[in-house]
């Protein structure tokens, strides 16, 4: 978030077809929860390309890119890592030193989609579970995210937006950013 170290999320693998909406909704969790940027493998564009668009129209700052060696990412990280797996550490024992960690470096957030190589693990300055269950990487990145912030993120200003929601008790609305908010209240 603004004024504070950057979080970014690395996206480690994709599979084309299998992985789309995953890799996707990686992507769109990390810009709504909170961090700062997603890196994608080379072969996500098309996610590359959504997540810009919602940034485009519901506002940033967001950034999205590809790379071409996401391990070479998490070598060269020059911050701390948190690699999220089931097999890692509880993130309730773990998510006050992840968070004294970062406050003044840079934090990669490492999710996975196939198998993850062992070096990952052992790169990882963290090795983090939301549970040692097994379930999703956008429920493990989204919990994580939130623990991380304590909830700040679910507070954030967006910028640059073309449009926004008016939060209404039923149905739904959704104005042009530069239209007066004189009738929120009355809705
Ligand atoms: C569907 S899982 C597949 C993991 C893969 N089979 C492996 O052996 O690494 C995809 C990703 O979801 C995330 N994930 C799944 N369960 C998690 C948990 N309990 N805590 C944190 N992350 C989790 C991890 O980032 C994982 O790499």
């Amino acid at each position: 978030m603004q004024g504070e170290p950057e979080v970014a999320v690395l996206r480690l693998a994709h599979r084309p077809g299998r992985d789309d909406r995953m890799t996707t909704h990686v992507g769109l969790t990390a810009r709504a929860l909170g961090a700062d940027r997603v890196v994608y493998p080379d072969n996500a564009d098309q996610s590359r390309q959504t997540v810009a668009d919602i940034t485009g129209r519901f506002g940033g700052p967001f950034e999205v890119e590809l790379t071409d060696s996401p391990a070479a990412t998490v070598r060269h990280w020059d911050g701390v890592v948190v690699h999220l797996t089931m097999y890692g550490e509880r993130v309730q024992d773990v998510e006050t030193e992840i968070r004294e960690a970062r406050a003044d470096a840079p934090l990669l957030v490492v999710v996975g989609s196939e198998k993850v190589p062992f070096d990952v693990y052992e790169h990882a300055d963290y090795n983090v579970a939301v549970t040692n269950q097994p379930h999703s990487e956008v429920a493990g990145l989204a919990v994580f995210l939130d623990r991380l912030f304590g909830g700040r993120e679910l507070d954030r200003e967006w910028e640059d937006a073309d449009r926004r929601v008016v939060p209404k008790e039923t149905g739904k609305r959704v104005v042009p950013t530069d239209e007066p908010a004189t009738d929120e209240r009355a809705e």
